[in-house]
């Protein structure tokens, strides 16, 4: 169906005037041909050269310790298609399987528990449900130090769906894109289910944190005067279904375990790409893009890929460089949208990957929910007779000593280029968490580090509880 936008036409490649906007900077409209229509990024038409992994640099090893391997590169950038997937439980047979499985992914969504029961809050606006702490508690959404456990507790669980609804208000991107809310809650919802409860680590709870610090990153003062609309509706997007369906392995196992995915995807980039097709097959259900124009969906759908598959860990040593060479060339202009667009995939790289960069309190906790995942893959390993994953054997690592290789060889050297691109207090509070983190990893005792694995956050909820 062709929309007629009524607003008042707006530079569709700058940023908008704030007065426009309200609150916010860089809203624009769609149907743009240069944000829409324009030609593909680079990243999207271009096939990747091979990472480092011959390199002899640590980086590299650690990346590769991550699940990554060689050989299994080939990475090519699928068409987007509605693909209807199931849900695979990794690591069982199929006479393990639960019956779920058999569904396809759409309709288990639209059976799932969560979606029967809140079908009817979608006449809600998220301000009306909440309640006063969390409503209070996103008011501080856009600090560093914002407690995503505490916000997920106050909000039932369901952080991803509130949080990521209240910046779409916030930025105004319901009116400015003729949004209709109901499909809008109804595709958070679906995205927030797609997500899976069991995984320790990659779950709904870890889009909203990424979510969070994308908003948070999207604020610093050279995003927030370029970014169109479009690039914020993208990033929250991107953020939001980043890793969606994860399987809580890594895509080291679904090719030793002969996944069906890793046959789809030929070993590249396996997870992201499901990730990615996973959202496109969202947003197309929701209908919550079915007003705007064909190609602007189109080309909505391939920058959306085109941010997801930049979250590949085994990419990192590829986009950094590309990174360093941009900063050491100072050609990073944000006027123009292939750049916006290159900044926004690091700006996702970071959120993905900022967790030790947050607060000590925050940030053990989520090295402790990655290490759990790791170490449960590894008991899958054993238990199947298959190689150990190195940073998976439970007998081989610490959570210490995990983080602070992470934090050397995955995390400092990216935060450190942001920090040259983004020369800022968010920047230097950032570096300021992690040196810290990784010293306390360093020099903790053992035993001091598994006592405080507590949340601060948890002790804070109000007596009674707020539900399941
Ligand atoms: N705190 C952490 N410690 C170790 N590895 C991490 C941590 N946070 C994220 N990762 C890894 O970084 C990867 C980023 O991409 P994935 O989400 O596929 O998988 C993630 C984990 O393998």
């Amino acid at each position: 169906m062709e929309v007629c936008y009524q607003l008042p036409v707006l530079p569709l490649d700058r940023p908008v005037p704030k007065h426009v906007l309200g609150r916010r900077g860089a809203i624009c409209l769609t149907s743009s041909p240069i944000l829409f229509g324009g030609p593909a990024p680079r990243q999207l038409s271009k096939r990747r050269g091979a990472i480092s992994y011959d390199s002899s640099d640590q980086t590299a090893l650690y990346i590769r310790m991550l699940g990554m391997s060689a050989s299994h590169r080939k990475h090519t950038l699928k068409t987007p298609t509605v693909i209807t997937y199931t849900h695979m439980e990794i690591g069982q047979s199929e006479a393990e399987q639960p019956v779920r499985s058999v569904l396809s992914f759409q309709k288990n969504l639209h059976s799932s528990h969560y979606s029967r029961n809140h079908t009817h809050a979608t006449h809600h606006t998220l301000d009306q449900e909440y309640i006063g702490q969390a409503k209070c508690l996103l008011r501080k959404v856009g600090s560093w130090s914002f407690d995503i456990f505490l916000f997920d507790r106050l909000s039932n669980g369901k952080s991803l769906v509130d949080l990521t609804l209240h910046l779409f208000i916030d930025y105004g991107l319901i009116k400015l894109f003729r949004l209709d809310l109901l499909k809008l809650r109804q595709f958070l919802v679906m995205v927030h289910e797609a997500y899976r409860r069991q995984n320790p680590y990659h779950n709904a709870l870890h889009a909203a944190d990424v979510t969070q610090a994308m908003y948070c990153y999207m604020q610093e003062p050279q995003l927030s005067e370029s970014l169109t609309s479009c690039d914020i509706l993208l990033g929250l997007l991107a953020a939001a279904t980043h890793d969606l369906d994860h399987p809580g392995v890594n895509q080291t196992f679904l090719i030793k375990t002969n996944h069906y995915l890793a046959s789809l995807y030929q070993n590249a980039s396996v997870l992201e790409n499901h990730h990615w097709k996973c959202a496109v097959s969202l947003l197309r259900e929701s209908g919550l893009l079915s007003h705007f124009p064909s190609e602007d969906r189109q080309n909505l759908e391939e920058r959306l890929g085109s941010l997801i598959l930049a979250t590949d860990i085994s990419r990192q040593n590829e986009y950094l460089s590309q990174f360093r060479a941009h900063l050491d060339r100072a050609d990073l202009h944000l006027n123009n949208s292939q750049n916006r667009h290159f900044i926004l995939q690091m700006a996702l790289k970071c959120a993905d990957i900022c967790n030790p960069c947050r607060p000590w309190h925050i940030s053990k906790l989520w090295s402790h929910k990655v290490t759990d995942e790791f170490f449960s893959q590894g008991d899958s390993e054993k238990r199947q007779n298959l190689d150990v994953s190195i940073l998976c054997d439970r007998n081989a690592n610490t959570v210490a000593k995990i983080q602070i290789g992470f934090i050397s060889f995955v995390v400092e050297p990216l935060f450190l280029e942001w920090a040259r691109f983004s020369d800022t207090p968010l920047s230097q509070i950032m570096l300021g968490h992690m040196t810290s983190n990784k010293y306390k990893w360093t020099h903790l005792p053992q035993e001091d580090l598994r006592e405080s694995t507590q949340s601060t956050s948890s002790k804070t909820l109000p007596q009674g509880g707020l539900g399941p």
